[in-house]
C-alpha cells in the first residue's frame, strides 16, 4: 500500500486525484477511514510496534488542494506525543502489530503472558488512540475537504455560472466580433477601394499640385507682371494725369479760341449782315442810280437832241447871220432888227453854250456815277468775295467748332476712364500693399542713418558702416565693423545719410495711406540718443523740404481726405498727443500745462486702459477734433514745446521722454454705408544712452534710467513675442503696455532704427541693430481692418 516512490505515507491521499499509487481503486477510495475501520475488524488484536519511524507521517495527512496546505497548521492541536508518547505508526508497523504472535517460555507461565497481554494491550491501546487521533484528523481533515470541496463546487458552479455568463458574453462578443468582423471586412474593402480612390486622388492631387504649382508660378509671375503693370499703370496714370492737365490747358485754351471764333463768327455775321444791308441800300442806290442815270440819259439825249437841235439852229442863225449879214449889207435897216435878233440868237447862244457846259456836267457826274457804280461794284464783289470767304471759314470754323467738341468729349470720357482706372488701382494698389504687408511680417524695421555731424568725433577708427551692393542686400542691408569684425544685417529697407526726408516719407507713404482704409498704424523711431529720431520724426523746425514723417503724412491724410470726398467718403479726425516722463503720461495739449509742469505731473492722472475690442484708451487726455493739417501744424508745434527736451553730451536738444501722436480717423461713405476707424500712432522714443557715456546726474540720471529702463522693458517684450512665449511683459512699463495692441495685436507696426555713424557709438549701433533684427523677425498677427460701426464712444483710442 505504501507508496514511497511518491513520497506519500499509504494512509493519506484523501482525495481520489491527489494520488498515483497503484493500490485498487475500491481501496483508494475509502482509505481515509472505512480502510481503518476494516482493518481493526479484521486484526482484533494487533502486535504494537514501538517506534515511530522518522516522522513520514507528518505528511501522511498533508493535501495539497491547489497550492494549498490543509493541514498541519490548519489542524486540531493533536495531542500524539501525550496519551500514546508521539508515536507514530505507519502501516507496516501497525501490520506487523496486528499480526504479532505471543510466544512464551511457558505455556503456564500466566505471569509472563499477563505481562505480555498488558504490553501489547498497551500497544494496541496506543495504536488504537493514535488510530484515534488519526481518525479523528481524518474526520477534521475530511470536513475540512469536504467544507473545501464544497467551496470548490461552489466556486466551480460560479465559476460555471461565470463561464456561462462569459462564454454567453462571449459568443455575443463573438457575434459582435463576427459582425464588426464583417463590417470591419466591408470597411476593409472599402478602405481598399477608398485607399485605391485616394490613391488615385492622390496621383490626381499630386498632379493638380504640380499644375498648382505651375499655376502658383504662372500667378507669381502674373504677379509679378501685375506689379510691373500696376507700376506701369501708375505711371500711365501720372501721363494721363499730366495729359489731363494739358488737356484741360488746352481745352480752356480750345474753349477761349472757340468764343474768340464765335465773336469773330458773330462779327463777321454782323458784317455780312451789314454788307448784305450796304449791298441791298447800293443796289437799292444801284437801281436809283440806274433811273437817274437813265433820266439822265434821256435828258442827255434830250440835251444832245436839242443841242443838235440848238447846232442846227445856229447853223442855220449863223447861215441866216450870214444870209442876214448879207442881207445886213443888203439891208440895213434891218440892221437894229436883226441886230435884235442876233442879240436874241447870242443870248440863245448863251443859253446853248451854257447847256453845253451843263451837259458836260452832267457827263462827268454820270461818268462819276458810273465809276462810282464800277467801284460800287468792285466793292460788292469783294464784299461777296469776303461773304463767300467768311462762309467759308465759318464753316470751317464750325466743323472745327464740332471736332473740337467731339475731342473734347472724347478727352472727357478718356478722363473718365482714366479716374475710373485710378480708382480701380488704388483698390488694387490697396489690396497688394496690404497683401505685401501680410507676406512681410506686419512689423517691418527701416533703418536709417545719419549723417556724419561736425560736433561727431574725428574719424579716427576710419568708416564703421558699409553698405552691401549685392544684387539680394541692395538698399536692404548695412554693415558694422567693431575691432575689425564685421556685422552684417538685412531690413526692409536702409537709408543711407544721404537719404532726403522726401524720398523716407515716400517708403512709408502707402502705410499712412491704410490709416485712411481703416487699420491700425504704428510708426515708431528707434536708436541711442542723437541718431536722428526726432530728425526722421519731426523734422527740422522752419526748413520746410526738411520736414519729418509727421507733418508729411497728415498733409498726405488730409490731401487724401480730400481727393477721397470724390468717391463719397467723409472722414472725422481727432488727435492727441503725450509725452512718458520717468514713467508718467503727460498731456501735452493739455490747457492747464504750465501749473501742472511745475509740480512734475500734469494734475490729472492719465491710466491706460485696452477694451475687448483691442482699442487703448488713456483716460483725462485732451482730444482735439481736427479739419486741416494746418490746424494740426500748430497742436504739434504747441506740444513740441510742452515736451521734455534737454541737453546731453551726446544731443544738444535730447528727447529726455517718449512722444506719442495719436491721430484717430474715423470715415463713412453714404453711398457704399461703408464706415472705417483708422488710427496711425507716430512715435518719437526717448533715445537709448549709456549712463557712463552721457555723464548724466541727478534729474538727468533719474530720467536716464527711466528711459533705459521702459526701453529694455520694450526690448523684453519684443524677446518675449520672437520667442512666442505664452506671457509677454506688456505691463513692465507704460511705455509697452501703451503700444501693446500695436505690438501684439493686429496693427501694422514700422520702426525705425536710426543709427549714428560716428565712430565712437558703434557699441550703441551694434546694439540698436540686434535688437532691430529681433524686431525684423517677430510674428505679431495678422493686421485687421476695422470697418465696423462705430461705437457711442467714439473718443480717441490708441489702437
Ligand atoms: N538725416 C539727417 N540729416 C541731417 N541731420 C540730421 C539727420 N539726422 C539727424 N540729424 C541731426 O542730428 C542731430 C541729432 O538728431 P535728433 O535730435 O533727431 O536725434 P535723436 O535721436 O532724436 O536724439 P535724442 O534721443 O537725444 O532726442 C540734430 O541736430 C539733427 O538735425
Amino acid at each position: 500500500m505504501a507508496c514511497k516512490n511518491q513520497n506519500k505515507p499509504p494512509l493519506s491521499s484523501p482525495t481520489p486525484t491527489s494520488t498515483t499509487c497503484s493500490s485498487p481503486p475500491s481501496h483508494r477510495k475509502h482509505i481515509g477511514d472505512e480502510v481503518l475501520v476494516e482493518s481493526w475488524q479484521r486484526l482484533g488484536l494487533a502486535k504494537m510496534v514501538g517506534k515511530a519511524n522518522n516522522g513520514r507521517f507528518r505528511h501522511a495527512f498533508s493535501l495539497v488542494n491547489g497550492e494549498q496546505e490543509l493541514t498541519p497548521s490548519t489542524a486540531p492541536t493533536s495531542n500524539a506525543g501525550s496519551d500514546y508518547g508521539g508515536i507514530e505508526f505507519t502501516r507496516d508497523d501497525v501490520d506487523a502489530l496486528l499480526s504479532e504472535r505471543l510466544r512464551y517460555k511457558s505455556k503456564f507461565n500466566y505471569k509472563e503472558r499477563c505481562e505480555n497481554m498488558m504490553d501489547y494491550i498497551k500497544r494496541l491501546r496506543l495504536c488504537i488512540r493514535w488510530f484515534q487521533e488519526l481518525e479523528g484528523s481524518y474526520l477534521y481533515e475530511q470536513e475540512k475537504l469536504q467544507n473545501a470541496l464544497e467551496f470548490t463546487e461552489e466556486r466551480c458552479a460560479e465559476m460555471d455560472l461565470m463561464l456561462k455568463n462569459k462564454e454567453e458574453e462571449m459568443n455575443l462578443i463573438i457575434v459582435e466580433l463576427r459582425r464588426s468582423l464583417s463590417s470591419l471586412q466591408d470597411k476593409l474593402s472599402k478602405e481598399e477601394s477608398e485607399k485605391l480612390a485616394a490613391v488615385d486622388s492622390l496621383a490626381r492631387e499630386k498632379e493638380a499640385r504640380v499644375s498648382i504649382e505651375k499655376s502658383q508660378a504662372s500667378l507669381s509671375e502674373e504677379l509679378r507682371k501685375a506689379q510691373g503693370e500696376l507700376q506701369s499703370a501708375n505711371q500711365r496714370i501720372t501721363s494721363v494725369n499730366d495729359m489731363y492737365k494739358l488737356l484741360q490747358e488746352y481745352n480752356s485754351s480750345l474753349q477761349l479760341y472757340n468764343s474768340k471764333l464765335q465773336t469773330d463768327l458773330d462779327a463777321a455775321h454782323e458784317t455780312v449782315k451789314r454788307g448784305e444791308k450796304e449791298k441791298a441800300s447800293m443796289v437799292e442806290n444801284l437801281g436809283i442810280l440806274r433811273g437817274q442815270y437813265q433820266s439822265f440819259q434821256d435828258q442827255y439825249t434830250s440835251c444832245k437832241e436839242s443841242l443838235e437841235e440848238v447846232t442846227k439852229q445856229k447853223e442855220a442863225m449863223i447861215n441866216e447871220v450870214a444870209s442876214l449879214r448879207a442881207e445886213l449889207q443888203e439891208v440895213r435897216d434891218d440892221r437894229d432888227r436883226q441886230l435884235q435878233q442876233v442879240q436874241a440868237l447870242t443870248a440863245e447862244v448863251v443859253n446853248c453854250e451854257e447847256l453845253e457846259s451843263r451837259s458836260a456836267e452832267l457827263e462827268e457826274r454820270c461818268l462819276s456815277q458810273s465809276n462810282q457804280l464800277s467801284a460800287l461794284q468792285d466793292e460788292l464783289d469783294v464784299a461777296r468775295d469776303k461773304l463767300r470767304v467768311s462762309d467759308l471759314s465759318a464753316f470751317e470754323t464750325r466743323s472745327e467748332f464740332e471736332a473740337q467738341k467731339e475731342l473734347i468729349s472724347e478727352l472727357q470720357n478718356r478722363l473718365e476712364d482714366a479716374e475710373l482706372k485710378l480708382v480701380e488701382g488704388e483698390k488694387l494698389r490697396k489690396k497688394l500693399h496690404n497683401t505685401i504687408l501680410e507676406l512681410k511680417g506686419n512689423i517691418r524695421v527701416f533703418c536709417r542713418v545719419r549723417p556724419l555731424l561736425p560736433e561727431d568725433s574725428p574719424g579716427s577708427e576710419g568708416k564703421v558702416l558699409t553698405y552691401p551692393t549685392t544684387m539680394e542686400a541692395l538698399g536692404r542691408g548695412i554693415d558694422l565693423l567693431q575691432q575689425g569684425q564685421k556685422f552684417s544685417f538685412t531690413f526692409d529697407k536702409v537709408f543711407t545719410p544721404d537719404a532726403p526726408q522726401e524720398d523716407v516719407f515716400v517708403e512709408i507713404s502707402q502705410l499712412v495711406q491704410s490709416a485712411l482704409d481703416g487699420y491700425k498704424v504704428c510708426i515708431f523711431a528707434y536708436g541711442q540718443t542723437g541718431s536722428g529720431k526726432t530728425y526722421t520724426m519731426m523734422g527740422k523746425p522752419g526748413q520746410p523740404e526738411q520736414k519729418g514723417l509727421i507733418p508729411r503724412s497728415l498733409e498726405q491724410i488730409f490731401q487724401t481726405r480730400q481727393a477721397l470726398q470724390s468717391q463719397g467718403w467723409k472722414y472725422e479726425m481727432q488727435v492727441s498727443m503725450l509725452e512718458i516722463y520717468n514713467e508718467t503720461i503727460r498731456d501735452l495739449l493739455s490747457t492747464n500745462r504750465d501749473s501742472s509742469r511745475l509740480d512734475g505731473s500734469n494734475g490729472k492722472q492719465c491710466a491706460i486702459k485696452h477694451d475687448a475690442n483691442g482699442n487703448t484708451h488713456v483716460s483725462d487726455l485732451t482730444i482735439v477734433d481736427v479739419r486741416s493739417s494746418r490746424e494740426v501744424s500748430f497742436l504739434l508745434d504747441q506740444a513740441a514745446r510742452c515736451r521734455s527736451v534737454g541737453k546731453t553730451q551726446m544731443n544738444e536738444q535730447s528727447s529726455r521722454s517718449h512722444f506719442v501722436f495719436t491721430l484717430r480717423i474715423s470715415g463713412s461713405n453714404e453711398s457704399t454705408e461703408q464706415q472705417v476707424q483708422g488710427v496711425l500712432n507716430l512715435i518719437d522714443l526717448a533715445g537709448s544712452e549709456r549712463l557712463s557715456k552721457s555723464g548724466s546726474t541727478g534729474d538727468r540720471l533719474k530720467e536716464t534710467q527711466a528711459i533705459n529702463k521702459s526701453l529694455s522693458s520694450l526690448s523684453d517684450v519684443i524677446f518675449a513675442l520672437a520667442k512666442k512665449e505664452d506671457h509677454v511683459p506688456f505691463r513692465n512699463s507704460k511705455l509697452t503696455y501703451l503700444l501693446q495692441p500695436c505690438l501684439g495685436g493686429d496693427s501694422k507696426t514700422l520702426m525705425f532704427v536710426n543709427i549714428s555713424p560716428d565712430p565712437s557709438s558703434v557699441g550703441e549701433s551694434l546694439c540698436s541693430l540686434r535688437f532691430a533684427s529681433r524686431v525684423n523677425a517677430c510674428e505679431i498677427g495678422v493686421p485687421r481692418r476695422q470697418t465696423n460701426l462705430r461705437s457711442s464712444d467714439s473718443r480717441l483710442s490708441f489702437g
